[in-house]
């Protein structure tokens, strides 16, 4: 079998696995492999921020299904993922939001280490980015100590480009007394503000483009695309290199440090089929056990977003210039009253409400709507900042074609009920407002006879939809159940590190792209700090 061989061997070529490339080959002597299953992505569609939606399914999607969910009416949810260099920055919808720093310091309690604290993580923040100052202003102190401004990748605050609906959707907000904030990625994300959005000149910006194109140059680099990784070999509490399948042929590529970088699903899928794992599910699947890891494939939770609270416009909603999904507003649960004067000790973000140029519902709601024209209607999405409902994923065989199981588990806390029926209310609330009544002619989802408990929970349960973040599945932590420990190191395995989505503990109250970029840039920092970390 042919074999290569290399200091570093990254398994994924998605969002943390491109950071990663750039970052660890910067030293001319680390020999870096990056390994990817998909090809580069060359659809145009991509490049258009507007078309975010319309890309799933096509062939650099995995287009993962989850198992009928008993908590949102028996729906199986289809899960989209990217499979392609840059991965699910390929497809994702581009809003940059760092999190909240109370997201953080639970991160910092779990693992016993503030490198994952607000403060830890805030030097990752602000090296991956060039963000817009605010307003264009072009000296703004309070902004810089937060925001990096010669990063990889562009972080455009879109003031002056927001749709009409979108300007007055925000004074609504701080008509009901919420106020408005920077941007989402200060630390205190209880406020209004339209999205920061990684988009350069209208175009998407993918983690390859940012990243990855950039070093691809150097010879110390080596993209393996189109190259699906089987399994790990392992060499007593070693891995001793990684099983590939390129092009119809097999290869064996040996590491001194394996990173595993294929993203939550992908990497305890991988780590499953290696015979890591939950014994008792590795023998459902005919797969012997070599690592005995009980928490591979566990805490898996995501985002869910009401789709939604649908009105019919009085006047013709203009197409965005941006993406469809232009600001989202994270409030307490107990609604604007509740925001505390210091934003950073009061209450944190509970729920979410966000704006969407048109009309947004979910599969099984969309086909009873009614005729809608261009222009006609526009969506209140409404969702749940942190969820406590937690579900598992895991192989069925040993094989790559052998489907997962993919169980969410959504909606199956009675914290994630009440708190999804307090976000509906709230979106009532500001759409209701006065600032939106040259806006709205009447509300078509729910609908106005939808008010009771059990009429609510109803259409949730039909309305939720994910807001594509699973994340989880190797949640690093201080207890030793948790599969990575606090230094991102795979416990029981010498030189095996796990960095992107799968290590986050607890869901941050937004899109987590941002995270997991920090988290990919934080461990490269230590890992080129550390001599030799694969001893
Ligand atoms: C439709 C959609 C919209 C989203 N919108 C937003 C948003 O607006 N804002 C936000 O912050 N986040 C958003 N996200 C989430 C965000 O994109 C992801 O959380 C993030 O990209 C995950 O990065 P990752 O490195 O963990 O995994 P990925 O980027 O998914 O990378 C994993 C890579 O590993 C590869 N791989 C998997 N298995 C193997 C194998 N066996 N062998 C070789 N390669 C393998 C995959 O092909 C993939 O390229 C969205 C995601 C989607 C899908």
């Amino acid at each position: 079998m042919e074999e290569l061989h290399a200091d570093v061997v990254l398994v994924g070529g998605g969002s943390a696995g491109c950071v990663l490339a750039a970052r660890l080959s910067e030293d001319p002597a680390r020999r870096v492999v990056l390994i990817e299953a998909g090809t580069r992505i060359t659809d145009p569609d991509v490049d258009r921020p507007e078309l975010w939606p319309f890309i799933q399914n096509r062939n650099y999607d995995w287009a993962y299904r989850t198992t009928p969910q008993t908590g949102t009416a028996g729906r199986v949810h289809e899960w989209p993922r990217g499979r392609g260099v840059g991965g699910s920055s390929n497809l994702h919808a581009m809003a940059h939001m760092r999190g909240d720093r109370r997201d953080f310091a639970r991160w910092a309690a779990e693992t016993g280490d503030q490198r994952w604290s607000w403060e830890g993580l805030l030097p990752a923040f602000r090296k991956l980015e060039t963000a817009d100052r605010a307003d264009g202003a072009t000296a703004d102190a309070d902004w810089d100590a937060v925001h990096g401004s010669d990063g990889p990748l562009p972080v455009l605050r879109p003031t002056g480009e927001s749709s009409p609906l979108v300007v007055d959707y925000l004074a609504a907000w701080q008509g009901l007394g919420v106020p408005g904030i920077p941007d989402h990625n200060h630390g205190d994300m209880v406020g209004a503000t339209p999205n920061s959005l990684t988009i350069r000149d209208g175009r998407r910006v993918t983690a390859s483009e940012a990243y990855l194109d950039p070093a691809l140059g150097r010879p110390n680099l080596t993209l393996l695309d189109g190259a699906q990784v089987h399994r790990l070999v392992l060499d007593g509490s070693r891995v001793a290199g990684v099983a590939v399948t390129r092009d119809g042929r097999d290869l064996l590529v040996r590491g001194d440090a394996v990173i595993l970088t294929a993203g939550s699903i992908g990497d305890p899928l991988l780590l499953m089929r290696s015979g890591i794992g939950d014994p008792a599910v590795l023998a459902a699947a005919g797969v012997g056990t070599t690592l005995a890891s009980a928490g591979v494939g566990g805490n898996l939770h995501d985002h869910l977003l009401g789709a939604g609270n649908l009105y019919r416009a009085r006047r013709e909603v203009p197409p965005t210039r941006l993406q469809l999904s232009e600001a989202m507003t994270y409030l307490p649960a107990d609604g604007p009253a509740a925001i505390a004067a210091d934003r950073s000790s009061g209450p944190g973000p509970d729920v979410v409400i966000g704006c969407v140029v048109g009309p947004s519902a979910s599969e099984v709601l969309a086909p009873r709507l009614p005729a809608i024209p261009a222009g006609g209607a526009y969506t209140l999405l409404f969702g749940v900042t942190n969820p406590t409902s937690r579900g598992s994923l895991r192989i069925t065989g040993p094989d790559l074609d052998d489907a997962p199981v993919i169980e969410p588990a959504y909606l199956t806390t009675a914290h994630d009920r009440e708190t999804f029926r307090r976000a509906l209310e709230l979106a009532r609330e500001v759409g209701a407002a006065p600032e939106l009544a040259d806006w709205r002619a009447e509300e078509i989802l729910p609908g106005p006879g939808v008010r009771s408990v059990d009429e609510l929970d109803a259409f949730i349960a039909e309305a939720v939809i994910t807001h594509h973040h699973p994340v989880g599945t190797l949640r690093m932590g201080a207890d030793e159940s948790a599969p990575v420990d606090a230094a991102l190191r795979f416990r029981g395995l010498d030189n095996l590190w796990v960095v992107d989505g799968s290590v986050i503990p607890s869901i941050t109250a937004g899109p987590v792209h941002a995270a997991v970029l920090a988290i990919a840039e934080s461990f490269a920092e230590s890992f080129a700090e550390s001599s030799d970390p694969a001893r």
